[in-house]
Order: structure tokens, then C-alpha cells, then sequence
């Protein structure tokens, strides 16, 4: 046994072993540090309740998307409308880095008209759960099938990547599953898909799913995973399908689609930065992130939540003084990111009741102004006490120095009366906040 644990640790990277929130080492379908993403703003985003795109925005959109480095962009079908099918031949012409995709319904009608639009490759899509063959197309699995080869064999013809995806795979019956993958896989296939159409999964049902599907697929086969995010599990599901062997997970800016959406681009950056950093940092122009997503979320007229991973307002805010104190001495110890990797900065917040003297004598210092430790535990309760009656902002607390350091440094004066009754000064010190009211 620990002849096997040798040689496994000799197969590892560096990189890997010594970050323990990176793959796990001993995992060799792992595509944790090795993941690719299928950009779907353009398709499964324009169908977020709000989204209507432009020409033009479309294209503003894709070159952001390529800029950043995503791997592959995702189209609306071009059989969803006359502008639908011309903004994607449009977008093929822009000659960017990141392959261009199509999405269809397992249809010839609809391929014959993909294959035309200069597209890289095309995913076909067909629900292959009860619900949907009985309430969507009301396919058997046997015409699915059918209607899977005829199709995928055209679209290869044509010279195009293709992509073969059950919808709602994890309310399909997994002998169907295995069944359509098989014959997919055993025609030729770049990827196979599955999809959390309804937001179902959990990730060890993703993990078993992905270990599965790759235990019947041939090896050049590269499995493509869609999450969507009905309850709350499209990033963790996007994370364990890599730890299982996926290699492409699709993303939205925001995680815009269909109801609340998938698994989005940022977050899906902010998990993997923490496993896989350097291959994270290389790939993605991660500083670009902020600026994409404030594209779209202005395009389709919503707010960056608050609490979104990395650029929520107050993702990289520290307030309670116990974090602000060890944050001054070493991000590390309540940040898992570092701001700095996607272009931003982090921020102390100082002025409310939870603060403490270290965050306040940061803050002292911020201003220039000098207070010993002592004064700055003082100046902290006054602080608080203020805090404890009203929501206070940066100018209460910065008033609130500026009066205490005016208080004990201005000089406090004795005086004595001289032999005309008049007040002769008897001594000057600077000795604490108190001093002042020694004057006689
Ligand atoms: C889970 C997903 O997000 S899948 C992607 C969803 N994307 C889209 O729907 C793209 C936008 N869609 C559209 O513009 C339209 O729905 C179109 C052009 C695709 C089809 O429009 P229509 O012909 O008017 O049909 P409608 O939208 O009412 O119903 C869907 C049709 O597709 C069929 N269908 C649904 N899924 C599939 C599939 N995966 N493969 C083949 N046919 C399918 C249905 O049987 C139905 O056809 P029918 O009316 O002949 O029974
Ligand atoms: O094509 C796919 O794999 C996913 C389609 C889709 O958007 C979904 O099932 O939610
Ligand atoms: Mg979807």
C-alpha cells in the first residue's frame, strides 16, 4: 500500500499536492485543474426573463466573453428567429479565439439550418426524462435514438464539432441514459452532455452520474455539464462534476437563464481560483469579471447582487473587529481569495459598534494622526457608544478621532494666582484627554 502511495504522490504536480483545496491527488479523472467553460449568456441567458440583446450588444458581449478566455460561446438557436439565426452568423464572422456553438432540438430541420450559419460546432439537446417525452416532444427512447444518429452524423458531415445532451438527465431513467450515451458515444461524439434542466441534482448525485456515464464512454469523449440553480446547487454540482471527470461546465454572466438561472461565469471562477489557482490565473483574464458582469447585468437591467462572490459589494469587506484586527496582520486569515487576483481591493469597515481599537487605530493612521494604543482604545469605546444609539458612517467615525486627537493634544494649562489676584500660568502638559479640564 504505501509502495502505491509513493508512486501516486510521484504522478502528482507540485502544484497540486501542495494546495489543499486543489484536486485531490490521488483523483486521476479529475479535470479540476483542467476544466474548460461553455459560455451560454447568449442562449441560455437570453432566455433570463429580462434579457433581450442587440446586435450589437450581442457582439459587445461575445468579445467580452472571448477577451476573458472562456473556451467556447453558446448561441441561441438560429431556428428561434430570423434575427436569431442572422446575429449568429454574425458572430461567427468576428473571427474570435473561443469556438463558436450553436444550440438545437435533436431535429434535422433544425440542424440543416445550424450547420449553415458558420458555427463551430452544434449541441443537440432532447429531454430524455418521462416528463419531457411525454409533455415536451412525446418521443420514445427508440425514435430518440434514431433521431440522435441521424442527426449527429450530419452535423459531423459537415465537419463540425458536435454535442449530444440529454435534458433533464437526473429524472432520467439511467438505463435510458447509458442506452443513448452508448450509442452516441460508440457514433462519435466530441461531448456528450447532461443537464440539471429542473435544478435537482445535489453533487453526489453529479459525482455518481459523472463517474458513471464515464465508465461506458469511450475515453476521447469529453463529458459537458449544465446546472441550473433552483436550489442553490449549480456552482457545488459544476465543482463535483470536474472532481468526477467532466472537463466542460456550461456558465452565464451572473448566471442568468431560464427561471433563476445557472451556474454563474464569476462564481464558477471564484471556486476554482481556490482549487486550481495557477491554472485559473493563466486562463482567465480574471480583472476583466467585474466589467463583463456589470455589461450584462446593465443589459438586462438588473443589480450585481450583494452578497455575489467576488464582486457583491461587500465581498471583500471585513467588519467585525476580531476579523479586522487578524485581516491588518494577514488577509489570509479570513480571506480564501485574494481581491487583488480579479482587480480589486479589500475594505475595513470601521464604523459601527462591532468595530475594535486595532481596525480604529488602522483608521487613525489612515488619517495621519497620532494616538497611542491606549488613546485608541479609548477613542474605539466612544465609538461604540455612539454606534450603539445610530447606524454610524465613515465622517461620524472620522469626527470622532479628529475631536479626540484635537482633545488630547491641545496643552493642558495650570494656573496660579500672583500677587495681584491676576492667573499666572503655572504649567503646561500634554498628558491625556482629561487634560484640558484641569484649567483652573
Ligand atoms: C432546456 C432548454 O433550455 S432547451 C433550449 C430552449 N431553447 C429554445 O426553446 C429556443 C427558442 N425556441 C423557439 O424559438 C421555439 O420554441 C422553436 C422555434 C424552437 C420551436 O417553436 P414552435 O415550432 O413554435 O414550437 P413550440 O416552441 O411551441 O414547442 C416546442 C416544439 O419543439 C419540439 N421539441 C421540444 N424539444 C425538442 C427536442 N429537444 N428535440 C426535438 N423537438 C423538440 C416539441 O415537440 C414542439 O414541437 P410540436 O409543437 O411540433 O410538438
Ligand atoms: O443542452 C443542454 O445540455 C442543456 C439544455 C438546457 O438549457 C437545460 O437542460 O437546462
Ligand atoms: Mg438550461
Amino acid at each position: 500500500m504505501c509502495e502505491n502511495f509513493e508512486k501516486v504522490s510521484e504522478a502528482v504536480p507540485k502544484a497540486a499536492t501542495s494546495n489543499p483545496y486543489g484536486p485531490n491527488p490521488s483523483d486521476f479523472l479529475s479535470n479540476v485543474g483542467s476544466f474548460q467553460v461553455i459560455e451560454s449568456t447568449l442562449r441560455e441567458g437570453e432566455q433570463f426573463a429580462n434579457a433581450f440583446f442587440t446586435t450589437e450588444k450581442k457582439i459587445e458581449i461575445a468579445k467580452a466573453l472571448d477577451d476573458f478566455g472562456v473556451d467556447y460561446i453558446e448561441l441561441t438557436s438560429p431556428v428561434a428567429s430570423e434575427q436569431s439565426r442572422a446575429d449568429c452568423e454574425a458572430i461567427c464572422k468576428l473571427g474570435l479565439k473561443a469556438k463558436i456553438l450553436t444550440h438545437i432540438r435533436c431535429h434535422m430541420d433544425d440542424a440543416k439550418v445550424a450547420v449553415e450559419t458558420g458555427v463551430d460546432g452544434v449541441d443537440v439537446v432532447i429531454g430524455t426524462s418521462s416528463f419531457l417525452r411525454q409533455y415536451s416532444h412525446g418521443k420514445d427512447m427508440n425514435y430518440i435514438s434514431k433521431q440522435a444518429v441521424e442527426v449527429i452524423e450530419f452535423v459531423k458531415s459537415k465537419g463540425l464539432e458536435i454535442r449530444f445532451s440529454s435534458e433533464d438527465s437526473f429524472r432520467s431513467d439511467l438505463v435510458d441514459l447509458l442506452n443513448i450515451y452508448k450509442t452516441v458515444d460508440k457514433i462519435g461524439v466530441n461531448r456528450i452532455g447532461i443537464a440539471d434542466t429542473v435544478g435537482c441534482a445535489n453533487p453526489r448525485q453529479v459525482y455518481e452520474l459523472v463517474r458513471t456515464l464515464k465508465s461506458v464512454i469511450s475515453s476521447s469523449t469529453e463529458i459537458e455539464c449544465h446546472f441550473h440553480n433552483d436550489t442553490g446547487c449549480a456552482i457545488a454540482n459544476a465543482y463535483t462534476a470536474l472532481e468526477g471527470g467532466a472537463k466542460l461546465i456550461d456558465t452565464s454572466v451572473l448566471g442568468i437563464g431560464e427561471r433563476n438561472g445557472i451556474t454563474p461565469l464569476g462564481a464558477l471562477m471564484a471556486r476554482m481560483i481556490v482549487s486550481a489557482p495557477e491554472y485559473v490565473k493563466n486562463k482567465y483574464k480574471l480583472h476583466k469579471i467585474r466589467d463583463i458582469e456589470n455589461l450584462v447585468a446593465d443589459a438586462v437591467q438588473v443589480n450585481i447582487p450583494f452578497n455575489n462572490p467576488i464582486t457583491g459589494f461587500c465581498a471583500f469587506t471585513h467588519k467585525a473587529g476580531i476579523h479586522a484586527k487578524a485581516i491588518l496582520a494577514n488577509p489570509s486569515t479570513y480571506e480564501i481569495i485574494n481581491p487583488n487576483d480579479f482587480g480589486l481591493t479589500r475594505y475595513i469597515h470601521f464604523a459601527n459598534r462591532l468595530t475594535g481599537w486595532n481596525a480604529i487605530k488602522s483608521r487613525v493612521d489612515q488619517l495621519n494622526l497620532h494616538l497611542t494604543d491606549a488613546q485608541c482604545k479609548e477613542v474605539t469605546a466612544k465609538i461604540k457608544k455612539l454606534g450603539d444609539v445610530r447606524p454610524l458612517n465613515i465622517d461620524d467615525v472620522d469626527s470622532i478621532i479628529k475631536d479626540f486627537h484635537q482633545e488630547v493634544n491641545t496643552p493642558a494649562v495650570t494656573y496660579k494666582e500672583n500677587a495681584n489676584g491676576d492667573a499666572d500660568v503655572e504649567a503646561i502638559s500634554l498628558d491625556g484627554p482629561s487634560a484640558k479640564k484641569q484649567k483652573k
